[in-house]
């Protein structure tokens, strides 16, 4: 129910004409399917998805799906997070859409973070980092990784790697309390065969959080 509310006050924050990025997730899940409510309304948008699960649960909510690589810059994007620190970093990646995702979020003007109430921390770090790799010697990866000062393991799905949908690993990696966010990111991403970090840092224009009876909206910027 938290993660419901959250998800269907964010969607207040679409208009008419806008072009929406739709997050991948179970709080996604749940701004989707209001959106496509909303549209069958009569509401005129389009929007693109962060990952094929989502593209196939738009289309099923007959909202129109545009291609990315079409879109140049996104009025809004909409998408859950594992957890959010008190400086607003985010950690996310727990579905392993997290390359999309902040491609995705990186091109919205409002990127709109819709979470339950206990995924807010003051710092990252009980959830362990998702960080998506080249599956090419991705065993010499993990130990670079590693060097940063966490244990890692790679994501597996019935006995197998777990593959995005770029076709990459997931090294989900326990680095205790994460208390200088920008700095392992950068660490991590500077390294070859990483493709990116499930840290999100300075992207989040509102979190929209709920404890399953009210809805809370946090701003960075309100300092
Ligand atoms: O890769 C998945 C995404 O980053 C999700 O947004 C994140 O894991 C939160 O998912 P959920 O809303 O299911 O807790």
């Amino acid at each position: 129910m938290a993660k419901k509310m959250a998800a269907e006050r964010a969607v207040e924050f679409v208009e008419d004409g806008m072009m929406v990025g739709l997050g991948t997730g179970s709080t996604a899940y749940w701004a989707i399917q209001r959106l496509g409510e909303r549209v069958r309304e009569g509401l005129k948008i389009q929007a693109v998805g962060t990952s094929e699960r989502t593209e196939a649960l738009a289309q099923a909510a007959q909202i129109p799906i545009v291609d990315f690589s079409r879109v140049a810059q996104l009025d809004v994007a909409i998408d859950g997070a594992d957890e959010v620190s008190r400086d607003f970093a985010l950690t996310k990646g727990g579905g392993g859409a997290l390359l999309r995702e902040k491609l995705v979020a990186s091109a919205a003007s409002r990127f709109i973070v819709i979470v339950d109430d206990t995924k807010l921390v003051r710092y990252l770090g009980k959830f362990p980092l998702p960080v998506e790799v080249v599956p090419f010697a991705w065993q010499l990866t993990k130990k670079r990784v590693e060097a940063a000062g966490c244990r890692s393991t790679l994501r597996m799905h019935e006995d197998q790697p777990f593959v995005t949908d770029n076709h990459n690993y997931i090294l989900d990696c326990d680095f205790g309390e994460i208390s200088d966010p920008a700095s392992v990111h950068g660490y991590l991403k500077a390294l070859p065969g990483v493709v990116e970090t499930g840290l999100f840092i300075n992207m989040a224009y509102v979190v929209v959080a709920s404890d399953g009876q009210q809805v809370a909206l946090h701003y960075p910027d309100a300092g």
